[in-house]
């Protein structure tokens, strides 16, 4: 398959976690893993939220940044999500990766060292210069929005 790859230099201290990759040919996202203690998985009460470490420091390059987004099937099964989904890491952020999950389900839910809880993709950013000005250009929409065009 050929697509734009983007070098990213990783500072793994997961000791022992495999790297996150993508899980298919074609897969959007690397899954990010769990850099939990072996013997202190997490547990999530329905309705509490944590930040789960991945182990990861990384230096996106400059006009990228990372993406923390949701793995479908946990939200799905279990209702565990990214609670600022997409999670937005910054080229300039040094610091470790971290997963903001919350649990949006009815029942508990346990993560594991190593579990894939969420996926990272790397992607573009343009930056905005902005200009005030006295007046937009009208446009047919204007202002009508949040389901104006009904449902
Ligand atoms: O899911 C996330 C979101 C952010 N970050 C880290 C990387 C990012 O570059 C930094 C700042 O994120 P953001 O701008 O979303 O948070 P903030 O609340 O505005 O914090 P800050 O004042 O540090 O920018 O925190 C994560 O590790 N995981
Ligand atoms: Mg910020």
């Amino acid at each position: 398959m050929s697509r734009l790859t983007i070098p990213v230099r990783v500072l793994p201290h997961g000791e022992g976690l495999p790297l996150p990759r993508a899980q298919s040919e074609g897969a959007a996202g690397m899954d990010l893993l769990a850099a939990l203690p072996a013997d202190a998985p997490l547990t999530l009460a329905p309705g509490d939220r944590a930040a789960v470490a991945t182990g990861l420091e990384m230096a996106i390059p400059e006009g990228y940044e990372g993406q923390v987004r949701p793995r479908s099937g946990l939200a799905l099964k279990h209702g565990l999500t990214v609670a600022n989904a997409p999670g937005t890491i910054d080229c300039d952020y040094r610091g470790e990766v971290k997963v903001l999950l919350i649990n949006l389900g009815r029942e508990p839910v346990t993560i594991a060292r190593g579990e894939r809880i969420a996926q990272l993709v790397v992607a573009p950013v343009t930056a905005a210069d902005l200009v005030a000005v006295d007046s937009l250009d009208a446009t047919r929409r204007g202002a009508g929005g949040l389901g104006s065009t009904g449902r």
